[in-house]
């Protein structure tokens, strides 16, 4: 038998809220447990322990059967997330998942890196800035890199000036990687509400203040987005 997947929500379709693939629409499975805590985390309950008894441990198979209930059949990119989703066996969920059609994009801080990421269709590598109070193990990151998903991008999360260089220096390190850089929402919901306020003007702000930078610095590579979900809808869960 192989291991089950722990899974905190399971929700869809949606649109893909930030980066690269931005507005496609996406159901995500979105995995429970971290090996990080960052200060700022927008999904702790898929992250705090306390809320490891709503984790599901699921099959491949019944994952892919919720998924298609959410698509009413209809193959669609799976965004996995989480949580860190490089530590759950995620392996043969993509392999079963593409034999029907679907497509795998993941989001990971790059702290973990398995065999399986080399199957993916699109790998988020979101290493941490200073402000989540995490530390870079640049070799680890090095090698989700080389681990060979089709498509590889970064996605920094900036909320001050020592963010914006630490994503200068990961622009540095990865020159060949697309970049995109996100303003960081400071207030994550408490995990238990479903439909938490959100300070737009902070997050306008903080967006205006990213292009301002980008700008300034003549960083014409960098890509700067919002999370448009968070635009649309606040810290809402399943959305
Ligand atoms: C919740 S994480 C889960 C996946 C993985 N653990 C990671 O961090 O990449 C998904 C994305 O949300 C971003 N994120 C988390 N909290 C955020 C916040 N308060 N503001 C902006 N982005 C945030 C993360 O940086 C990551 O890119
Ligand atoms: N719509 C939407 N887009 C997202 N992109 C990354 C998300 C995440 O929490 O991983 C996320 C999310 O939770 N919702
Ligand atoms: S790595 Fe991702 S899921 Fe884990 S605590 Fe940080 S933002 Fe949250
Ligand atoms: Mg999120």
């Amino acid at each position: 038998m192989s291991e089950k997947i722990r899974v905190s929500e399971i929700f869809g379709p949606t649109i893909q809220g930030e980066g690269a693939v931005i507005g496609v629409p996406t159901v995500f499975v979105r995995t429970g447990g971290c090996d990080f805590r960052c200060s700022w985390c927008d999904s702790l309950h898929a992250v705090d322990q306390e809320y490891r008894h709503t984790w599901a441990p699921m099959t491949s198979q019944s994952v892919l059967e919720a998924v298609a209930d959410l698509s009413e059949g209809e193959p669609l990119m799976i965004t996995l997330s989480g949580g860190n989703p490089a530590i759950q066996p995620l392996g043969e969920l993509i392999n079963l998942g593409q034999a029907q059609g679907y497509t795998f994009g993941m989001e990971t801080q790059g702290s973990v890196v398995k065999d399986w990421f080399a199957k993916l269709d699109m790998l988020v590598l979101s290493p941490k800035p200073p402000s989540s109070g995490m530390e870079t193990d640049w070799k680890m990151l090095a090698r989700c890199v080389v681990q060979g998903a089709a498509q590889t991008v970064l996605k920094i999360v900036v909320f001050d000036d020592v963010d914006f260089s630490y994503a200068q220096e990961v622009a540095k390190r990865f020159p060949d990687l697309p970049i995109y850089l996100q303003p960081g929402n400071h207030t994550p919901p408490p995990p238990e509400d479903d439909d938490a306020e959100v300070d737009i003007e902070g997050i306008d702000d903080r967006m205006r203040w990213l292009v301002d930078r980008v700008v300034e610095k003549k960083w014409y590579s960098a890509r700067v987005l919002p999370q448009l979900h968070v635009m649309l809808w606040g810290n809402k869960r399943g959305v």
